[in-house]
C-alpha cells in the first residue's frame, strides 16, 4: 500500500481523525494539544489519532494528500477540516459540538 493509499484508509476508516505531533494524552506541540483539547471540550470520544512524529511518511506526504501544510490535520467524514486555528474556532462558535455529535450518532 502506497503512503496516500495509507492515509486514504485512515480518513475513509474513521470518522474523526486527527493527524497530530504526539499522542492526546502526550501532545508533543501546542497547537496539536489546542487541537485535541478543543475536540475532547465539543465531545469527541470516538476520536482517532495518528502521531506524525512516529511517521515520517505520513508527515511529508499528508501535506500533499490534503493540500494543507501544517499540523495537526483534522479530517470528519474523510474531508479536511482544518488545522488548529480553524478547529478552535468551529469550538468556539459550537459548530465543532454540533458536527462531532451528528457525526457520532450516524
Ligand atoms: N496555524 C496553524 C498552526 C500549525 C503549525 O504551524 N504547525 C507547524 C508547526 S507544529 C507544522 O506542522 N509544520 C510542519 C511540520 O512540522 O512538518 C494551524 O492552525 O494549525
Ligand atoms: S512542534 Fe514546534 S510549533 Fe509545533
Amino acid at each position: 500500500m502506497s503512503v496516500l493509499e495509507r492515509i486514504q484508509a485512515e480518513v475513509e476508516g474513521h470518522p474523526i481523525v486527527l493527524f497530530m505531533k504526539g499522542t492526546p494524552q502526550f501532545p508533543m506541540c501546542g497547537f496539536s494539544s489546542r487541537a485535541i483539547q478543543a475536540l475532547t471540550e465539543a465531545g469527541a470520544t470516538q476520536l482517532h489519532t495518528v502521531n506524525v512524529l512516529e511517521d515520517p511518511e505520513v508527515r511529508a506526504n499528508l501535506p500533499r494528500f490534503s493540500n494543507w501544510p501544517t499540523f495537526p490535520q483534522l479530517f470528519i467524514h474523510g474531508e479536511l477540516i482544518g488545522g488548529c486555528d480553524i478547529t478552535v474556532e468551529l469550538f468556539e462558535s459550537g459548530e465543532l459540538a454540533r458536527m462531532i455529535s451528528e457525526t457520532q450518532a450516524s
